[in-house]
């Protein structure tokens, strides 16, 4: 049986805080579902392009294009942005 109340699964003091928080938590897993679905999205784009120019006979990788999406992500978000991006390229071309 469970006895948590709003308050101890949200961290908050209050019942208004934990309604806000909740309410907001739901939001965020909505976006959580929607940038999942945006990566997967950018993942089946970036296989198409690896497997043309690799049919073509080139190379699966491009780094002056992962340049380009590193500066792009460290431009919108700083630091963290290239992390970001980093491992947004390693699920869309695997670990190089
Ligand atoms: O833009 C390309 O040429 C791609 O292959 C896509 C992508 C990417 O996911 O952004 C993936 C691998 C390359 O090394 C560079 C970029």
């Amino acid at each position: 049986m469970s006895t948590a109340t709003p308050t101890d699964k949200t961290g908050a003091r209050t019942e208004e805080a934990a309604g806000l928080i909740t309410g907001a938590r739901d939001r965020i897993d909505a976006l959580d579902d929607r940038i999942i679905g945006l990566v997967q999205e950018r993942m089946a784009v970036s296989a198409v392009i690896q497997e043309a120019r690799i049919t073509s006979g080139g190379r699966r990788v491009n780094l002056s294009r992962e340049m380009e999406v590193l500066g792009h992500y460290r431009d919108a978000l700083g630091k963290p942005g290239t992390a970001l991006a980093m491992t947004l390229l390693e699920l869309c071309r695997g670990r190089v």
